[in-house]
């Protein structure tokens, strides 16, 4: 991660070579001499700073301090991920070498104006953060070492420390809703002065078809020529209405030469490159893109069945960790800026006070909201990042099944639930598809799905050539199965939860709007309900001809162009009885022998002592006696419990 990123963090126009990655070395020609220069770009107004110099939305950016690293150095680049975790993981695997060494760094918000600026904007933009940013070198007593005279002083200065930083926080929410709601009015004019870029009212932007194919010949276009006309092609776009005609051409052929440009400038394969790139406005996708380029902040979760995070926090400072908290929305969460120890083999790591998780993960889990003394269902668990933040909020009471289908990977799922000290934890490997017919009745299931990966390509840059059309059509497959199983798996009954949890990494609408519209379908008995997250953009209800329920704008996703976490998409469902089950529940006036709602079907011991004690089996009451016991028998094989087989059951019922 690192190393990629050290390579890819340079402004394109100025350094186009360290922007390209070595399969776009070989696939076209850079040209290093170049000295182009950059249009001139119009300043903003200076009192409201632009979308990403305001703010990280979420993840904040770094303050100076004594351990901090010059700006001027570049980027993150010195996360040593010696053997990063796969697609789908956005937390270590616990067999792994623990691998994050930050040796060196700069602030994120930097990061995240240098690759804002990449395509853009003009060198002399100066992150709005080194200007805003507090120093924590006045912190009374910080250079001293922790006595236990001081440690309480200490102690108390941290606590204001933290209170102050959450209040930043809270006015840099309040600054980030604004400037999402801005977002959401038009992005079609976001930055709309940064397009006066030097594109002809013509159709010359566009190659010809000699052109074309000399480009071809040579390997692809000179990278000069790739970002200018890209560049070029976003102005044309952006002021299609006023001025489109004058080009004389199609807009599908401005957009047709964008999405091939941006295969070729950031080594996506055309499939995907247009799959993401319609996802946005063309300026906005250009800011995914170049987000995709940038590792997103290391963090960590504190597990608050081990520690607190003000004493983890003190902890790793004391280590030399720079560090603070995310950001208000979260309280066990913390930013990781800078460590001259291995983040993944400190003391405090091996002994479990911490997990290393991407921000973005704890969100399934704070909307799921798991309380204690429940029976939960992390149906796609391993490694267990969720599962162990549901155990730490679950205060290690109830029960929660953690399944995964690969049995290869349930042991890092196991590992990080010992070192983490979860004490609630089942572990199972079956095809999440196989639920609910193996364990039911869960007042709450977490589905995180196998995914595409999409929405951390950042972490793992395979996904840009490795996904296919058929991979798409394929997982969109896997999660509908797996949703209504989900589903099935509530207990519609719990009189403390009945939710689900559908989340993926994913910002594709085939794995996430569209899964849940199916499920919505499907399931007539499920309804998605606000999410409980404070941030993060609306679901689509409409793309490309296709119309999603009108609910479906409650589910959130998330992108690290906005949010600067990886991209993510959470829904939550609250099921309830389904209308026919309701309906016979409401004329037999007691519930139905239903897998779903044995939780909560009372069993009156007298009245079973009647029936067994001599009434016939094949009268009606003898028929519920059989109800009842087949609904207990269930319940204790739902809890795992041994039961008697069916025919000895029943056989002793009888001759008894
Ligand atoms: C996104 S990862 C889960 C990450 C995990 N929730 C966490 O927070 O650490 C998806 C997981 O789904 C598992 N998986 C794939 N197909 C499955 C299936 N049919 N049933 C259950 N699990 C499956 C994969 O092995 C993978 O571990």
């Amino acid at each position: 991660m690192g190393r990629r990123a050290k390579n890819k963090q340079g402004d394109p126009l100025r350094e186009p070579t360290e922007h390209i990655s070595p399969q776009k070395l070989g696939k076209r020609k850079a040209n290093p001499g170049s000295d182009q220069k950059r249009p001139a770009k119009k300043v903003k107004n200076p009192a409201r700073p632009t979308r990403l110099e305001s703010l990280q939305e979420n993840v904040k950016p770094r303050r100076t301090g004594k351990a901090a690293l010059s700006d001027s150095e570049e980027s993150w680049g010195g996360i040593e991920e010696e053997n990063h975790p796969e697609g789908w993981d956005d937390v270590q695997d616990e067999d792994a070498v623990p691998r994050y060494v930050i040796s060196c760094s700069s602030g994120t918000t930097s990061h995240r104006v240098k690759w804002r600026r990449s395509l853009f904007q003009d060198s002399d933009v100066s992150s709005k953060s080194d200007a805003t940013s507090v120093s924590d070198t006045d912190e009374e007593g910080e250079d001293l070492p922790i006595t236990a005279s001081n440690f309480e002083a200490r102690s108390h200065a941290l606590d204001a420390k933290l209170a102050r930083y959450a209040k930043l926080d809270a006015e840099e929410l309040q600054l980030a809703a604004q400037v999402e709601a801005d977002d959401l009015e038009g992005a079609e004019d976001m930055d709309a002065d940064e397009d006066e870029v030097d594109a002809p009212d013509n159709g010359t932007v566009l190659p010809t078809p000699e052109e074309r194919a000399e480009e071809k010949k040579v390997g692809g276009p000179e990278v000069h020529v790739v970002q200018k006309r890209m560049r070029q092609c976003i102005g044309i776009l952006k002021r299609w209405k006023t001025s489109g005609a004058k080009t004389g051409r199609d807009r599908t052929e401005f957009v047709e030469q964008l999405i091939l440009d941006i295969a070729s400038y950031y080594g996506y394969n055309e499939y995907l490159a247009e799959k993401l790139f319609q996802l946005f406005p063309a300026a906005e996708a250009i800011e995914f893109f170049d987000a995709n380029e940038v590792p997103r902040p290391v963090t960590i979760r504190t597990n608050t069945l081990r520690t607190r995070r003000r004493d983890l926090a003190q902890a790793l400072i004391n280590r030399g960790v720079n560090l603070e908290s995310i950001g208000k929305w979260t309280n066990v969460g913390l930013q990781v800026f800078e460590s001259s120890v291995p983040i993944g083999a400190t003391p405090e790591y091996l002994a479990g006070h911490y997990m290393l998780q991407a921000a973005s993960s704890f969100l399934p889990v704070i909307s799921l909201s798991p309380q204690p003394h429940e029976r939960v269902l992390d149906m796609a668990s391993s490694p267990g990042g969720k599962t162990t933040h549901m155990a730490a909020l679950m205060q290690n009471t109830g029960i929660i099944f953690a399944n995964d289908a690969n049995k290869a990977r349930t042991k890092s799922l196991t590992a990080n639930i010992h070192r983490l000290g979860c004490k609630n934890v089942v572990v199972c490997s079956y095809d999440g598809r196989e639920f609910p017919k193996v364990m039911g009745g869960f007042d709450r299931v977490l589905l995180d799905a196998p995914c595409s990966g999409t929405g951390v390509i950042s972490k793992d840059a395979s996904v840009k050539i490795n996904k296919t059309e058929k991979d798409f059509t394929l997982l969109s497959h896997l999660q509908k199965q797996l949703i209504l199983c989900a589903i099935d798996s509530v207990n519609p009954a719990s009189k403390t939860g009945g939710y689900l949890v559908y989340s993926t990494c994913s910002v594709t609408i085939d794995e996430n709007e569209a899964v849940v519209d199916y499920a919505l379908r499907k399931r007539p008995n499920a309804h998605l309900v606000d999410s409980g997250l404070e941030f993060g953009r609306p679901g689509y209800t409409s793309y490309r001809g296709k119309s999603f329920h009108d609910s479906v704008k409650q589910t959130r996703r998330f992108y690290p162009h906005v949010h600067n976490m990886d991209g993510f998409f959470v829904a939550k469902f609250r099921v309830t009885k389904r209308a026919k089950q309701a309906e016979e529940d409401k004329e037999r006036s007691y519930p139905a022998a239903d897998e779903d709602v044995l939780q909560d079907v009372q069993f009156d011991e007298k009245e079973d002592e009647r029936y067994i004690q001599g009434e016939s089996p094949h009268n009606h009451s003898s028929g519920l006696l059989m109800n009842l016991t087949e609904a207990k028998r269930r319940r204790l094989k739902a809890k795992g419990l041994r039961v008697t087989p069916r025919n000895h059951a029943t056989t002793s019922a009888i001759s008894a």
